[in-house]
């Protein structure tokens, strides 16, 4: 199998690369040119970037070559996700890598704002040395308003804490457990939130609030307003007017509508904005974890696998272990029942048994759908596309539940059919085939598998031992099972080499033998 070629569009941290490097080529930037990327993302399996660029539909579309791409840190609005999906691009990030990083750079805002920090060193490198000029404030005992309370948020509360301020915060998609563990108020508004807020905090993703001047009028004369979320989401103009008026004390922005902002930008008047060029991930630290977190998604997705860090698939939050064995159920248990039945036509049900998360059966139900897609579609079809590409085919997957005291056991049929029942149970960490076309069985599912449907007469079996034997293949196993019901015979052999075309041709050619599938 040919490496798969991966791009590097900016600075990724090495411990990245270097696991890369191990399964791949890699071609490494420390910044692309913008223009250059649509003109050579047609030689990549996958492409990593940070924020300097977009992978808006018309880059992402046309290059079948393309499997994976990663946004090396938490926020993936530079990336076309729906494009992705369509096309069962995986998209990777780092979910968390950066969170101390960037809590803590909106720390680092807040004191310089207060203490003076930049001001005061221009100040004694100019020369001069007046103390009066920049009495501060303390963070202690004043009122921080965080709105939206995920990883970054959760951290500044954490951080807010230590310096023993009274934290409130802003979030409708979050317990109240949570704001509760974090010894944080819950407020249910922003309109109730501001009011409140000696600092203000931002941190959701871009799709969250746009505040403007009017929201931003009801905070506490001598505010201080925080973004190192997504620019442009809080109005930079009112942010300038609030300052022009003396109702704001300073205003933090790691992030900026436009990055690099134009030199007109309302805020550069003001000495007291603190201005960073996006840094809030920009720590030894967090380059690191956000490399190695990125590197390790995109070698998984391009294995074929569904790391924790896909953002296009609903990624059940279970152990690895768990997550590994109903992966694999669900890949093997689609993948023999659609070799057993080329044309779908009824729905298909999806029977679990056992004690299988419920918050895994999106997750399960898309693996399940594209093991049984990728055998009859030319296409690429994966956990990423295959709701949509269910959909183009007008193919239905119901899921019913069963026993839950019962063994965990994954099993497809054709509606109003259990004679096509292919089933498979996970205990002992290890998938068993327990029945397949509605015939009872039970083989611990091998690597190579090899398949006979045939008459149930003598003499079947020995010819196709001494058939695979003449390939010079060994049979790890062999499991035999009748279907009463048309005097037919199956016979699945787990074979230590792969089938060669030959092989299939000439058992084809044994009279008795009606099929022979390959798995
Ligand atoms: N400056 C940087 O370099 C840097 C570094 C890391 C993260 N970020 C950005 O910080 C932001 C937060 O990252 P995160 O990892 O904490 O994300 P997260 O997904 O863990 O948390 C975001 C939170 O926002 C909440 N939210 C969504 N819409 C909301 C709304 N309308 N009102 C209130 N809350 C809402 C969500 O419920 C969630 O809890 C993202 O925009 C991310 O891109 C920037
Ligand atoms: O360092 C970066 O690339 C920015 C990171 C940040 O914007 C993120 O979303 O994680």
């Amino acid at each position: 199998m040919t490496r798969p070629r991966i791009l590097i569009t900016e600075t990724l941290g090495q411990e990245g690369i270097d696991l890369l490097r191990e399964v791949a080529d890699v071609d490494a930037y420390d910044l692309l040119p913008k223009e250059q990327l649509p003109e050579i993302i047609d030689n990549y399996d996958a492409v990593i970037v940070r924020s300097a660029h977009r992978l808006p539909r018309e880059t992402l579309i046309g290059h079948p070559r393309l499997k994976v791409v990663a946004r090396a840190g938490s926020g993936v609005d530079n990336v076309d996700l729906k494009t992705c999906t369509e096309l069962g691009i995986a998209v990777i990030n780092a979910p968390g890598a950066n969170a101390v990083a960037a809590a803590e750079q909106a720390f680092a805002h807040m004191l310089a704002i207060l203490r003076n920090v930049h001001l005061g060193d221009a100040h004694v490198r100019s020369g001069e040395w007046s103390r009066k000029k920049f009495l501060g404030g303390e963070l202690h005992e004043r009122r921080l308003g965080i709105i939206g309370f995920g990883k970054v948020g959760r951290e500044a509360a954490r951080i807010a804490n230590g310096f023993r301020m009274k934290v409130y915060a802003y979030d409708p998609f979050v317990a109240d457990e949570i704001f509760q563990a974090h010894n944080v108020t819950r407020m249910e508004t922003l309109e109730e939130l501001l009011p409140v807020s000696d600092i203000l905090t931002l941190h959701t993703p871009k799709s969250g609030p746009q505040i403007g001047l009017d929201l931003l009028s009801t905070l506490p004369a001598g505010a201080i307003v925080i973004n190192v979320a997504r620019g442009g989401m809080i109005d930079e103009e009112a942010l300038a007017t609030l300052m022009d008026t003396g109702h704001l004390l300073g205003v933090g922005l790691d992030v900026f509508s436009q990055e690099p902002p134009p030199a007109d930008f309302p805020l550069f008047r003001h000495p007291r904005a603190v201005l960073t060029p996006h840094l809030g991930g920009s720590t030894h630290e967090a380059m690191t974890g956000v490399a190695v977190m990125t590197a390790q998604g995109v070698i998984a997705a391009l294995q074929g696998l569904t790391p924790p860090n896909i953002v296009n698939v609903p990624v059940p939050p279970l152990t690895p272990d768990e997550f590994g064995m109903l992966d694999e159920g669900a890949r093997i248990v689609g993948r023999i029942f659609a070799q057993m039945h080329r044309t779908l036509h009824a729905p298909i049900v999806l029977s679990l048994k056992g004690p299988i998360p419920k918050n895994a059966l999106p997750w399960l139900k898309q693996t399940v759908l594209a093991a049984i897609l990728n055998e009859q579609l030319a296409d690429r079809v994966n956990a990423v596309n295959a709701l949509v590409k269910a959909e183009e085919q007008g193919l239905k997957l119901l899921v019913e539940e069963r026993d839950a005291n019962a063994l965990p056991t994954l099993a497809l049929r054709l509606e109003g059919h259990p004679e096509t029942t292919t089933e498979v149970s996970l205990e002992n960490h290890v998938p068993r085939l327990r029945r397949i076309n509605g015939v009872a069985v039970d083989l611990p599912w091998p690597d190579i598998a090899l398949m006979t449907v045939h008459d149930d007469a003598p003499g079947v079996v020995g010819k196709v031992g001494t058939l695979v034997g003449q390939y010079g293949i060994n049979i790890g196993n062999l499991h035999l099972g009748r279907q009463e019901n048309n005097h037919q015979a199956l016979m699945i052999l787990s074979l230590d080499q792969t089938v060669p075309d030959d092989l299939v041709r000439d058992l084809n050619q044994i009279t008795d033998i009606h099929h022979v599938f390959v798995f």
